[in-house]
């Protein structure tokens, strides 16, 4: 990466916002003036194509054609349109994208189904996944009989043995990215199948799933896709696959023809096949208008801006003392950086009176989101530099900031 470089000071930090080819994107977001948002991560935050969207759905479709927007306002084809939207940001085809149910359940689908294609009756997950990840893959595992293998964090591959491995692209402490295309290599040898967890890795990396061999994915699109709180999550399924995949959960909506009301399943085609119930139409409206900021963006500038803010990020820091938790290297990792603090907690919450939202992962564990369409170089310089003087005047100090709320 000879061509890395980052802003080392305020004024390079400055120049950098001037010829930023994402600085437009800013205004198209609704976020209060004097916060410096770093948890796009956990939660994008609303952006007036959303809000407009939810709008329009609401007004043109609940209130004026009621059950008539199924079809006026293709209501019924809505998950399979914002799929395709969705595929252009992953590197997949049209078709092999659907946005459904959340990724918990996206993630059951797709290990379930793959299960009987996988030369080994074995699930495998890292002990460091994401808990939902976890307790999904142990829900299976009791369900069908199926062994679950708990691998050592980044083991996963090395343990698949030919079974089914859930990983996630980009790891929700770490930020690790994982290397997609050797590790497909890898468990196809075998005769191994993986499901991806994108969800720290969709908005903000330029994902090339198609080119890279992946098979099977979910993902969320509340973080960097901005699509609203409890928005639905999507599956990406290889076309190939697709017509061997048996869909544990064969609700109509997935059928080829719901509306005919037969009593015999014939699923649809492509990723279409992982639809249940009935979409949740308001919070897919808010998605579809939320993805039309990334039209005309090239995912490689997002992916470098990310990569430049975080590598700014983390060298301020260092600097101020703390230790990190996520590799050092850009290339190696997601949208968000991680350091750890033994009062981490405490530290968020004096952040958050200054002005700056951060989140915590217990033990010890702060994150910094970076998401590159709404943030500024410099306003992310002065959000360290701020942190550096709350932790030299330990600010954060103070009985009332050890109150732990429910959501950390
Ligand atoms: C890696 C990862 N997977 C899954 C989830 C949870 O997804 P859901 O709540 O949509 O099931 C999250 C975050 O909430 C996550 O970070
Ligand atoms: N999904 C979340 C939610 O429903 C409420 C609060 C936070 C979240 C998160 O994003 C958690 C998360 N994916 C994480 O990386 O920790």
């Amino acid at each position: 990466m000879n061509s890395f470089r980052f802003p080392q000071s305020r004024s390079d930090a400055e120049a950098r916002d001037a010829k930023d080819p994402l600085a437009h994107c800013r205004a198209a977001f609704a976020l209060p003036d004097g916060i410096t948002y770093l948890v796009g991560h956990s939660l994008g935050p609303a952006t007036q194509g959303a809000l407009l969207a939810l709008q329009r759905a609401a007004d043109d479709g609940w209130v004026r054609d009621r059950v008539g927007a199924w079809n006026s306002a293709n209501w019924i084809g809505l998950a399979e349109q914002v799929g395709a939207k969705l595929a252009q940001l992953i590197g997949a085809g049209e078709r092999e994208v659907l946005v459904c149910d959340s990724v918990s359940v996206n993630l059951y689908k797709l290990a379930a189904s793959a299960q009987p294609l996988a030369a080994a009756r074995r699930l495998v997950v890292e002990e460091d996944e994401f808990p939902t990840d976890q307790y999904i893959l142990q829900g299976l595992s009791s369900m069908t009989g199926v062994e679950l293998v708990w691998a050592a964090p980044g083991q996963g591959v090395a343990e698949l043995k030919g079974g089914v491995l859930v990983k996630s692209l980009v790891n929700y402490r770490t930020g690790e990215v994982a290397d997609v295309g050797a590790d497909e290599a890898a468990a196809q040898a075998e005769g191994g199948l993986i499901v991806w967890d994108l969800s720290h890795a969709t908005g903000v990396l330029d994902l090339r799933l198609k080119t890279w061999g992946a098979r099977l994915a979910a993902g969320c699109t509340y973080k960097y896709l901005n699509g609203g709180p409890g928005a639905p999550a999507f599956v990406f399924v290889d076309d190939a696959l697709a017509p061997d995949l048996a869909s544990p959960l064969p609700g109509w909506m997935g059928h080829a023809t719901p509306f005919d009301f037969k009593s015999a399943y014939q699923p649809k085609e492509g990723a279409a096949r992982f639809a249940t119930g009935t979409p949740p139409i308001l919070s897919l409206a808010a998605l579809d208008g939320a993805l039309d900021i990334f039209q005309g963006l090239n995912m490689s500038d997002v992916q470098q801006k990310a990569r430049q803010l975080s590598q700014m990020s983390l060298v301020l820091a260092e600097k101020a003392d703390l230790k990190t938790s996520c590799p050092m290297e850009a290339d190696r990792r997601g949208g968000h950086i991680s350091v750890r603090h033994c009062e981490g907690y405490a530290v968020v919450r004096a952040m958050y009176d200054w002005g700056i939202e951060a989140d915590f992962r217990a033990p010890d564990t702060i994150r910094f989101g970076l998401s590159p369409l709404f943030l500024s170089y410099a306003e992310v310089w002065d959000a360290m530099q701020e942190l550096t003087e709350i932790l030299e005047t330990r600010s954060w100090d103070k009985a009332c900031y050890r109150e732990k709320a429910v959501v950390t």
